[in-house]
């Protein structure tokens, strides 16, 4: 029997310690002493860098079944009020992961008790967010060694209730693409624009050009995005700026496009180096490959979700977020789905609130689902 009361401590006291990618040392440390408390016999325990590997052998394996669940957090200052609200300044688990890893330990508490035929691989995979931890480790030794012959992937869902379980066959999250960009001219004293080269502006003209992209270069009927979430210039009202930083994010739905706006994007950022006289350093950062459901396994999942009686399934659309699950999936069958967690805030909200109960709605029909596919 799973203790749901016990997880909705675990979720908190994870909620509390969020940490950026490749810097989970505590997240790691808790995860790991959660671990050695559960019954050791079936169980086989491997760290890679801030990540962890737990297998749960089976009694007379010939596939392992992977789990995987995102661990780090994001640089947010929280708003939720909430009574266990993070204790690192500035850091907030804004985007589910303190539930993933807990549905994980839950899952990881059943059957280090209840083992099967086959193993059941727990994959606590770092810096989702950035800058990708899920390439590296799917290229590690560690990994390899416990491949999984399958791979299953959630992410909450503030939009849907709990009890609801939303996925497709196909194509699921976009092709993603971080975007950086340094802007350098010449600064000078407020009064004499003449003798200067304001890197303000020039950010300013590239960014209202960007938008041109979407709306002009991509076919209307394929999707992209361009989000722009930062922009740092300057340092001081009456001095003209000499630098200026552009921080943003591409979303497309297929890699053509995704080189379509790329070389659009680089020819308008051209056209400002010309036109403003100034240099610019462009760096895409962490690029993460679409999340692309094994048509058979996320159908078959799906039929099955279906027959839970805390579970409805909704047939989704594609969206525009990202995942770096998207490279285990294409390397190793599998599927991602969101689950249901009512927050009136959504992802990268200071004020996401997901609904704890949809933990236990996770650990039940994933369990339900592994012993199903161990034991098959
Ligand atoms: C589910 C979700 O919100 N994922 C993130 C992934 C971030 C990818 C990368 N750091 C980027 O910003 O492009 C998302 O923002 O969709």
């Amino acid at each position: 029997m799973i203790d749901f009361s016990e997880l909705v401590t675990v979720r908190r006291h994870l909620h509390q310690i969020p940490e950026l990618g490749f810097e989970e040392f505590k997240t790691q440390q808790f995860l790991l002493d959660y671990i050695s408390k559960l019954p050791q016999e079936h169980l086989a325990i491997k760290t890679w860098k801030t990540g962890i590997l737990v297998k749960v052998n089976g009694s007379d394996p010939e596939k392992t079944f992977g789990y995987r669940a995102d661990i780090d957090g994001l640089p947010i200052e929280e708003e939720t009020g909430y009574e266990f609200s993070s204790n690192h300044k500035g850091k907030m688990h804004a985007c589910g992961h303190d539930f993933h890893m807990t549905i994980a330990l839950g899952l990881v508490t059943h059957f280090s008790k209840n083992p099967g035929k086959e193993n059941v691989l727990f994959i606590f995979q770092p810096a989702e967010e950035g800058p990708g931890g899920a390439l590296p480790m799917l290229e590690s030794e560690e990994f390899n060694e416990w491949r999984p012959d399958v791979i299953v992937g959630l992410h909450i869902a503030p939009e849907y209730p709990v009890g609801t379980i939303a996925t497709k066959e196909g194509l699921l999250f976009a092709n993603t693409s971080e975007l950086f960009i340094d802007l350098k001219g010449r600064g000078g004293h407020a009064a004499y624009p003449h003798q200067a080269n304001d890197m303000v502006v020039a950010a300013s003209h590239f960014v209202t050009q960007l938008q041109s992209i979407v709306s002009r270069n991509v076919d209307p009927l394929d999707s992209a995005v361009i989000t722009v979430g930062k922009i740092e210039g300057g340092t001081k009202q009456n001095i003209i700026a000499e630098t200026a930083r552009i921080e943003g994010t591409i979303r497309t739905l297929s890699s053509v496009s995704m080189n379509k706006v790329k070389k659009r994007l680089e020819a308008i950022l051209d056209g400002v180096k010309t036109g403003f006289e100034c240099e610019a350093a462009l760096d895409y950062g962490a690029n993460y490959y679409q999340v692309f459901n094994d048509s058979a396994l996320t159908k078959e999942f799906m039929e099955f979700a279906e027959m839970q009686p805390e579970v409805s399934i909704v047939n989704c659309k594609e969206a525009m977020t990202g995942e770096d699950f998207g490279y285990f999936l294409k390397e190793i069958p599998g599927f991602m789905f969101w689950l249901g967690v009512h927050s009136k805030s959504g992802l990268h909200s200071s004020r996401l609130m997901p609904d704890e109960n949809a933990l236990q709605t996770a650990v039940n029909l994933l369990k339900n689902y592994f012993t199903w596919k161990i034991n098959e």
